[in-house]
């Protein structure tokens, strides 16, 4: 059977990188819109109505009026933006949390998780499920991301040069200094925690790929938990995960001199976790694309188990 699929927002960063893995499937059908009327509301409804599965790839208001545009049961939706991450009647995509593929499998509306949240939920769930972390823990966590993030005017803005140097962005900006990131409210409930973490992005000057790290204190956790506990729960947790890998605990071989190697999962679905450790001290890092499992391939993944195809394909890595 050939499955009917709509990018609307085909033109944007997360729209093109879906386009660039549809290419490679052949028991889908791709509708494409004229670029001339890609924001023609007629338009985009007769090929909204006319899929069995849509992409959402636009902003929060667009995204909206796409939805409100689909007047039949057939239609399934798969949406990039951050409106209804948190809503009921949407299942959250994040595939590897336990029990959500059988919801993603049978679901006709799916968000895909913001790609701060991916990390964090990923990292903090299982040690919430096994005891070793707290819900009430207060829980801070940092990530540093390329600015491929912020779609295209972000982009625009740091591939610019006289505009990058005006803005002077050749050094890393920490930004959401208000504390209130969009992605809190779903890193909150999704990772089991009773309250948001505090969370400070920084954005750099390079393209693509998000590391998130989430500190944390033994003495604190309620069974003093160690470093290597964390690492035994967490390999367990995602032993049997294709596309999550936990690395061998406290290990300096993947770093570079010393230092994290932040893109090495680029152009991948693929998603590692570290966990470095010293006396009560322990960091938990996740690496990712941004535009991978942070976004399309995370997408990919997700229209896969809809139309249950093989959860990896056309997915590198
Ligand atoms: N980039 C990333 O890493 C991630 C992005 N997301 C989310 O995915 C969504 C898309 O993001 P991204 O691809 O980065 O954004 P972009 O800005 O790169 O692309 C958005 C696209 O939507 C088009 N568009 C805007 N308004 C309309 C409209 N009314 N009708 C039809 N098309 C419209 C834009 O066209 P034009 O440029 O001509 O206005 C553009 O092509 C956002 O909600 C974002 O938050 C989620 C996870 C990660
Ligand atoms: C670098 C950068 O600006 N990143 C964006 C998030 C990208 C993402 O996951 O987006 P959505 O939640 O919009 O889907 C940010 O931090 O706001």
């Amino acid at each position: 059977m050939q499955y009917k699929v709509f990018v609307d927002g085909q033109e944007g960063t997360t729209g093109l990188k879906i386009f660039e893995y549809l290419s490679k499937l052949s028991d889908i059908e791709i509708l494409r819109i004229d670029s001339d009327k890609r924001k023609d509301t007629e338009e985009r409804s007769k090929f909204l109505n006319g899929a069995d599965i849509v992409f959402l790839c636009l902003p929060d208001s667009a995204a909206k009026e796409s939805i409100a545009l689909v007047k039949n049961e057939k239609t399934r939706i798969i949406n990039a933006s951050t409106v209804f991450r948190t809503d009921k009647n949407w299942v959250y995509g994040l595939p590897e949390l336990k029990n959500q593929r059988d919801l993603i499998r049978g679901a006709s509306r799916v968000s895909v998780p913001g790609c701060h949240a991916t990390g964090f939920i990923l990292t903090v769930r299982p040690l919430i499920e096994a005891g070793i972390l707290q819900n009430d823990y207060p829980v801070t966590c940092y990530s540093v991301t390329g600015y491929s993030g912020a779609g295209r005017s972000g982009i625009e803005e740091y591939e610019n040069s006289s505009l990058a140097a005006a803005k002077k962005l050749n050094v890393p900006r920490h930004y959401a200094l208000q504390l209130n990131h969009k992605h809190l409210p779903e890193m909150k409930m999704y990772s089991g925690l009773l309250y948001e973490p505090l969370f400070t992005p920084v954005k750099a000057n390079y393209a693509q790929g998000i590391a998130m790290s989430v500190p944390l204190i033994s003495r604190n956790l309620p069974k003093k938990s160690s470093a290597k506990d964390v690492h035994e729960v967490l390999s367990a947790y995602f032993e049997s995960e294709r596309f999550v890998r936990v690395m061998p605990y406290d290990s300096g071989d993947y770093l570079d001199d010393g230092h994290f190697m932040i893109s090495e999962c680029n152009n991948t679905n693929r998603l590692d976790i570290f966990v470095f450790g010293q006396n009560d001290k322990i960091t938990i890092i996740s690496r990712y694309d941004n535009l991978g499992k942070g976004a399309s391939g995370a997408a990919i993944q997700n229209m896969n188990l809809m139309l249950g195809f093989d959860e990896g394909n056309s997915l590198a890595g």
